[in-house]
């Protein structure tokens, strides 16, 4: 029986085999040595600093951070100490893709825009970025794509300098949060690079709070014509600079959920058991992964709308947005609100691998582009005429 520690954030812990293992839960921001006791397999998320203090000492066999940043891991002290480590690379991409939609489509005019040719600029071509750029692509845009830390070529759309990317209609930043030169991405959008946007333009950041400055961020949305801004992450969370919610250019505001759909949470915890397995720490097979959620119900009009439509069924960006504004009343208390909204944030799902039934006439070319690239199957629904034909 090997003793598994883990973040009481993590999702289907109660889905697992427990022949072999024994789990156990804690706020994942508390976790001490003293915690370690005893303890084969620690499981966190982000908000879990796994450093060499806290490892030094420990009997930990194997460490598994069920994100795809990696900042929080000091990855060197586990190798040094023999500790395996396993993290979830991808197992939240499609979510924070569908969050970006569901921004672009309730604001309508980015969408409109880019459905119209402008330029959709992404920073950062990991499992997000790439995701991200071959949606965008499937939806028929216009996407540029920056990434020095990749050999030019390894990410389909067209590759950009940061100065081309300052110039796109929308920005949307999928970087890892790295001070590491030559290309940092820690404050990469500082003073000067947030005075080359104006309010034409949009900047999406669902990477990590420090990617962008966000005292220059507050200066220059209190400046003449600010970028339009959509934040889910912020410098120095749980806490958050709430001067910037005051900007009308602060379009919505969120609490670090863009990836937590619970097909990404499962996926995620999925993944931690498959390395323990690899690891031939467990010997019992995965359980199965989620069926499929209720099919979408029919949708109309056409671009932005439609998407909107089919993206609200599944999630809704301004719900969340709400619930972070009213965070601001909480005084002292408002990390503590950031924490507890993300740990008790509702059961979401995917619209990718849902079913659309449509009544075929209002099925249109334009929603079988939408739903192809949303990964949607769409399926027309027989009419009293179509049976009787
Ligand atoms: N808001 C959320 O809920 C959420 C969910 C998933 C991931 N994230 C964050 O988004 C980041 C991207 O996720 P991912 O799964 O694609 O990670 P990833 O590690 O697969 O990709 C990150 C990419 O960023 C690139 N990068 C690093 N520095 C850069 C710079 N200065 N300029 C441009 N690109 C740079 C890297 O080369 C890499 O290709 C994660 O590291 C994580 O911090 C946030
Ligand atoms: O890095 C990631 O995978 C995401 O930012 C993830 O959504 C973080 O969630 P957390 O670990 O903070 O619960």
């Amino acid at each position: 029986m090997i003793r598994v520690l883990a973040d009481e954030n993590m999702v289907g812990l109660d889905l697992l085999p427990k022949d072999e293992m024994d789990i156990h839960t804690v706020p994942g921001r508390t976790i001490s040595k003293r915690d370690l006791d005893g303890v084969d397999v620690l499981w966190v998320r982000s908000v879990t600093q796994v450093s060499e203090a806290l490892v030094d000492g420990s009997k930990l066999r194997f460490v598994g951070t069920a994100t795809a940043g990696l900042e929080h891991i000091d990855q060197e002290a586990l190798k040094k100490r023999g500790i395996g480590f396993s993290a979830a690379p991808g197992a939240n991409a499609n979510s924070v893709v569908e969050y970006v939609l569901a921004a672009l489509a309730e604001l309508q005019e980015p969408w409109e825009r880019l459905e119209g040719g402008e330029t959709l600029g992404i920073v950062g071509c990991g499992s997000v970025g790439r995701l991200f750029a071959s949606v965008a692509q499937a939806l028929g845009w216009n996407v540029k794509v920056h990434d020095p830390w990749l050999a030019q070529g390894n990410c389909s759309p067209d590759w950009a300098s940061f100065a081309e990317i300052l110039q796109c209609r929308v920005i949307s930043l999928h970087c890892s949060l790295t001070r590491e030169q030559p290309w940092p991405s820690y404050h990469l959008f500082d003073a000067p690079a947030l005075a080359a946007l104006n309010g034409s333009q949009w900047l999406i950041n669902a990477a990590r709070g420090s990617v962008i400055d966000n005292s220059a961020l507050l200066e220059h949305l209190s400046g003449e014509d600010p970028v339009n801004c959509v934040l889910d992450v912020w410098e120095g969370e749980p806490a958050f600079n709430t001067a910037l919610l005051a900007s009308p250019a602060l379009k919505f505001a969120t609490a670090h959920i863009a990836g937590y759909s619970w097909d990404a949470k499962w996926q995620a915890t999925r993944m931690l058991y498959s390395s323990l397995l690899d690891a031939q720490l467990l010997r019992t097979p995965l359980p199965e992964g989620l069926s499929s959620s209720e099919s979408l119900a029919a949708v109309s009009g056409t671009g932005s709308d439609l998407a909107r439509q089919l993206i609200s069924q599944r999630y809704s960006i301004k719900e969340d947005d709400l619930l972070f504004r009213q965070l601001t009343s909480l005084g002292a208390q408002r990390a503590a609100g950031f924490d507890a909204l993300r740990r008790t944030y509702r059961q979401r799902r995917e619209l990718r691998g849902s079913e659309l039934i449509q009544p075929r006439f209002i099925a249109s070319r334009e929603l079988s582009g939408i739903c192809a690239a949303l990964g949607i199957s769409l399926r027309e629904q027989r009419t009293e005429l179509d049976a009787t034909a």
